[in-house]
């Protein structure tokens, strides 16, 4: 397969504003990801991660809609997928899983059940043949007892243990993208690395690729291939994850990571750094960090800077990068 497995680009994504015209949430924005990569997506809360997440499944929170661009899996654009071609490709092809996993089970339904459902609808397996493959699924999900765990209904699941139900849910087609939105933020810190670790394993162990969204930086240091950084609704920096910790290009990367650091000056720096005030609203003709960055100059706030190449694999989107 030549060019990357998804490719997300120039995606804009809109909702209506009470007060004026329509606000982009998400603008000229370019993801790429490769077959096997995990790339993890960071940025604070309203960055517009979700939205980019659900946008990829067509799965765009009411009154947004996509207005621009095109998200791409194999060649083959997702956005304009008719509804019947994405039931096959959704939970197939590419899977999503989030921070709510109560919210996305059957209440009604015997968890082992769901997992046995999946591998039905998308798998063509017959009544037998897919009880085996959920019962194998739990296993792979570390369920201890999945004979027993496979008749439990969601209400009787721990958080953790509803969230490894999820994740086979997810993983049982053997999709070629998962994309893991925040999915262990509800989790006690302890079962969260377990659960992170357990799905980087298994969704290398298929060779599916992950987008593992989080405004949790030091989770990305421990499980993703590559690191994009997102701040107002675009990419700001995108890079191996070497490059983005060790050499950050982008004021806004470097304060991301101070915000993360064990050293308190830095922590400091970031809380000085952190008066939105003057930022301007997403789309106008600045770079969207001007009113934060230390480091602005006439021409940032004149000029919206485009994503370039700083070294080969690391792109930041500033004209007066921090190169090293
Ligand atoms: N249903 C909605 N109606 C209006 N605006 C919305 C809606 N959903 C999201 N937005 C807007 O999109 C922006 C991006 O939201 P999004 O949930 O994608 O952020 P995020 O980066 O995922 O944040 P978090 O880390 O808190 O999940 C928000 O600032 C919000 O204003």
């Amino acid at each position: 397969m030549n060019g990357p497995l998804v490719n997300v680009t120039d995606l804009r994504v809109e909702f209506p504003s009470l007060t004026g015209p329509d606000v982009a949430v998400i603008s000229g924005l370019d993801l790429a990801i490769e077959p096997g990569q995990v790339v993890g997506l960071v940025g604070e809360a309203g960055a517009g991660k979700t939205v980019l997440a659900r946008s990829i499944m067509q799965m765009v929170p009411e009154p947004g809609r996509v207005t621009k661009g095109r998200a791409e899996l194999q060649g083959e654009d997702l956005l304009t997928m008719s509804e019947r071609r994405l039931q096959r490709v959704r939970g197939a092809r590419i899977s999503m899983i989030t921070a709510n996993p109560r919210g996305e089970l059957n209440p009604l339904l015997p968890v082992g059940e769901q997992i046995a459902t999946m591998a039905r609808v998308h798998l063509g397996q017959g009544r037998k043949e897919s009880r085996e493959t959920a019962r194998a699924m739990l296993r792979k999900v570390q369920i201890s007892d999945p004979d027993r765990r496979y008749a439990a209904y969601p209400h009787e699941l721990s958080g953790g243990m509803a969230q490894r139900i999820v994740i086979a849910i997810a993983l049982v087609c053997g999709p070629q993208v998962v994309i893991a939105d925040d999915a262990t933020s509800g989790l006690d810190v302890t079962v969260q690395a377990q659960i992170l670790m357990l799905l980087r394993d298994l969704a290398r162990e298929q060779n599916s690729s992950m987008l593992l969204i989080t405004r949790d930086v030091g989770i990305t240091a421990h499980v993703c291939d590559r690191i994009a950084v997102m701040h107002q609704g675009e990419i700001v920096e995108a890079g191996d994850r070497q490059a983005v910790f060790l050499r950050p290009a982008h004021p806004y990367t470097i304060m991301l990571l101070a915000a993360f650091s064990h050293n308190k000056r830095l922590r400091a720096l970031w809380s000085h750094a952190d008066a939105d005030k003057a930022a301007p609203a997403r789309g106008e003709q600045a770079c969207s960090y001007v009113g934060r960055c230390p480091l602005a100059q006439a021409r940032c706030r004149a000029e919206k800077p485009m994503l370039r190449m700083i070294a080969p694999g690391h792109e930041a989107r500033c004209h007066f990068p921090v190169v090293r």
